[in-house]
């Protein structure tokens, strides 16, 4: 747990806990009677800390957390003790110094670290603060605003930035704990007052309470609802205007709010879903743990609309030599420059810039209308519209020109992964890889197996997620596959809100309350309005295929909502047209405002369908719109079309702009408890017997009837025979 030998005069204490030595309980006792024992021999003169396997520390244990051991203050008192050691202290950090681990570095007298090596405090992200005394420490070492922007923000920093700050005292190239020996030899018998930080004052500011209001402001506002940040806040503006001591207890006080909140378990869980979600496995037992990836040294991308070009935009991040390809010159010309503006604009956010993307490099990013430069790729994607007919014309040709055993791989938010590769001679290389908007932005890459994708290509399109950094999850095979399959109802009660006496934002303000980036509405216009009447049309739900008779408000016996279809025909689009279900600036215009041509519309269609509207409240909007979306995620648990609730989390969270302190979907209905769930969907089902999504899925009426099992258990309710995989 944490391993005591000797160099010399210094005694090297390593912490030991693998993969990135997190801090257990056991590791820190360990570390304390490591110090202890240092203080006590005459013969060391000095100490030195660092962690096994080349990774300082990743800090505390996460899964410690949640267990009702008391850990507050188990670590603090550790920091203190080793910064009022009469024998200096030198941290070598090498990998990661995060959370706890940093909080010990911070309490050591000086710092070495390794260029590679990176710092933060993350607890943020975990829905915690830094609970070990590092609010207090970090402002006094770099100064209030740079400890505020790591503390509220949990970015990691690299070591250079961390020297520029002051955060470590030298960085090195080669071995560091060479080097750390090396300085606390050096130090031996130097003053250490000054290297005490809880001696420091905190540098001033010309004026600290200005600074202070303006950054809460702006602490609040990214935070939206997420209360981690603004807690973060409080401790570090406690450093700011009180004694160390005093500042240390209103941290721990703090502290212990958010570890008791359910916000903190919440984005725990969905630390270790997004982890668990990279150990993928499929109904006919192919899974990570046997199949090995394919290089992927060549890439190609075919069609350069909106995701062709965030596509190749992110292979291009990812150092992947890649074809571009277009039907003809004018698209492929429109899409270059397209591309071209793209990577300059995040060649600048990059350390290195252009030069590290290399993008004007023919051999590393060709532009071509030209399938035959397809031959020598390792994997495709196909980024063309949503048209089946098109997109298996694509596969076939494909087929035919790639060399044997390229990954081939449709970028669809729906279609058929099955029909599409019954295009080719290879249905083993066919599988889909669905980018989110804008592809070079959003996490989420939802893998979609068909029924004869191979194992190494579901490995190698993971593989690939990883590589664009991107979070992969491997989905099954349906309409919609996860993310929009539940996303449907979800749009659909919205919409039916409308009909029955909301208007658009009112709906989209409950759930940005909730947490949403964007309510379904705002959501809508942002995606345009014409790609789901597009899919209708398609689906003969709407337009000429239509057949004559078929009531206005009703589709296969169920209800039908045509708003949508009829704001289309209107030409509005959403914010491309300027208007949609709100009104634009212009069109492309981002701002948008209630429009009272779309409220007087809906009165007069109320009217015309003698629909008695009525008001709504906010508990209905949230519950209709959330637990429709949730029922749909039981279905496709039940169906076997993802293999864990982790899963829906996951690709919400990364994907949907689903408040990732509220866990998921699933998470949350499990907090607000699955038979309040299924109270609610009955009731709703009853009023509106003629909506499917409403009428609560047999695997949710399952698990209630189990007595409402914790999430980890709820797969365990289902029997291999309910899998339609
Ligand atoms: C570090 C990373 C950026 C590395 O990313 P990478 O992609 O390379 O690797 P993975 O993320 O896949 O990680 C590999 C593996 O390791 C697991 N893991 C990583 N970090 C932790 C951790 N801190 N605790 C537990 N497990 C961890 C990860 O889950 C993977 O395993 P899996 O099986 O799931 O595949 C990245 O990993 C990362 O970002 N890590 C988290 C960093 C972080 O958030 N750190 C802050 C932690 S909170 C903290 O430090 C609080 C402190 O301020 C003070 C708290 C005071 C109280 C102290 C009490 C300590 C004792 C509590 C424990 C009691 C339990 C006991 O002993 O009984």
């Amino acid at each position: 747990m944490a391993q005591y030998a000797r160099s010399s005069a210094v005694a090297v204490i390593r912490l030991c806990n693998p993969p990135l030595n997190a801090l257990s309980l056991a590791v820190l006792q360990a570390l304390e009677d490591g110090l202890k024992k240092a203080d006590a021999d005459p013969s060391v003169k000095a100490v030195m800390i660092c962690g096994e396997n080349r990774k300082f520390s990743a800090g505390a244990d996460i899964r410690g957390f949640s267990s009702p051991k008391r850990h507050e203050g188990a670590l603090g008192p550790i920091v203190s003790l080793i910064e009022s050691s009469e024998k200096p202290v030198v941290a070598a950090i090498e990998g990661v110094a995060l959370g706890g681990g940093l909080e010990v570095a911070l309490g050591c007298h000086y710092r070495i670290a390794h260029v590679k090596a990176q710092m933060g405090l993350p607890e943020v992200t975990i829905g915690l603060l830094p609970g070990a005394e590092g609010t207090q420490r970090l402002p006094r070492l770099i100064g209030l605003p740079a400890a505020l922007d790591m503390i509220t923000t949990g970015k990691h920093i690299p070591a250079t930035e961390a020297l520029k700050l002051g955060l470590v005292d030298e960085i090195v190239e080669e071995n560091t704990i060479e080097a750390a020996i090396r300085l606390a030899n050096k130090v031996i018998g130097q003053p250490l007052g000054p290297r005490r930080l809880s001696l420091k004052p905190i540098p001033r500011l010309p004026n600290m309470e200005a600074f202070l209001r303006e950054a809460l402001v702006k602490v609040k506002k990214q935070a939206r609802g997420c209360l981690a940040p603004e807690l973060c806040f409080q401790a570090v503006r406690a450093a700011a205007e009180r004694p160390f001591a005093e500042g240390v207890r209103r941290e721990r006080e703090l502290f212990q709010v958010l570890l008791t909140s359910g916000q903190a378990r919440a984005l725990q869980y969905a630390f270790f879903a997004e982890r668990a979600v990279r150990r993928w496995d499929t109904p006919s037992g192919a899974s990570w743990s046997s199949a090995a990836p394919q290089p992927v040294r060549k890439a190609a991308v075919i069609g350069l609309g909106t995701m062709g070009r965030g596509i190749v935009t992110s292979l291009v991040k990812a150092n992947i030599p890649l074809v571009a390809l277009e039907q003809d010159l004018e698209y492929l010309n429109k899409g270059r420059k397209a591309v071209m503006l793209l990577l300059e604009r995040e060649a600048m956010k990059m350390e290195r810039g252009a030069q590290a993307l290399d993008f004007h490099n023919p051999a590393r990013l060709q532009f071509t209308v030209d399938f035959d430069l397809l031959h020598d790729v390792d994997l495709v994607i196909e980024a063309v519209f949503e048209n089946m007919a098109l997109k298996k014309e694509i596969f076939h040709k494909l087929s035919k020109i790639c060399k044997p055993g390229a990954l081939l791989c449709t970028n669809t938010s729906a279609l058929n992964i099955d029909e599409i590769a019954s295009a080719t001679s290879c249905p083993q290389q066919v599988i889909g890889t669905h980018f989110f908007s804008p592809a070079h932005v959003m996490r989420l890459l939802e893998i979609i197996y068909g029924r004869h994708t191979s194992p190494t290509a579901i490995a190698t399109a993971m593989q690939l997620a990883k590589a664009l950094k991107k979070v992969g999850v491997v989905v099954g095979n349906c309409f919609g596959f996860v993310g929009n399959r539940m996303m449907f109802p979800y749009v659909q009660q919205a919409v039916f809100l409308l009909e029955e006496g909301s208007r658009p934002e009112a709906v989209d303000q409950v759930l940005e309350d909730f947490g949403f980036k964007l309510g379904p509405f705002r959501m809508s216009d942002l995606a345009g309005l014409d790609v789901g009447w597009r899919s209708r049309k398609d689906q003969g739900l709407t337009g000429p295929s239509l057949p004559a008779g078929t009531p206005a408000r009703q589709r296969q016996g169920q209800r039908y909502s045509p708003l949508p279809d009829l704001l289309c025909e209107q030409g509005r689009f959403g914010q491309k047209t300027g208007k949609g279900w709100y009104q634009y600036e212009r069109a492309g215009g981002r701002t948008a405002t209630p429009d009272p041509w779309l409220h007087s519309f809906l009165s007069h269609y109320r009217d015309t369908h003698h629909i008695k509207t009525r008001f709504i409240d906010q508990e209905e909007i949230l519950e209709r719109c959330l637990f429709s979306l949730i029922n749909e995620g039981f279905a496709i648990l039940a169906e076997g079309i993802a293999s864990g609730p982790e899963h829906l989390d996951v690709i919400y969270i990364n994907g949907y702009g689903w408040p990732k302190h509220r866990g998921g979907p699933m998470f949350y209905a499990s907090t607000v408890g699955l038979p309040r769930v299924l109270a609610k969907l009955q009731k709703y089902s009853e009023v509106h017997p003629d909506v499917p999504g409403l009428r609560p899925s047999a695997f949710l009426k399952k698990l209630v009837a189990a007595g409402n099992p914790p999430i980890k258990e709820w797969m365990s309710y289902l029997s291999q025979q309910s899998s339609k995989l």
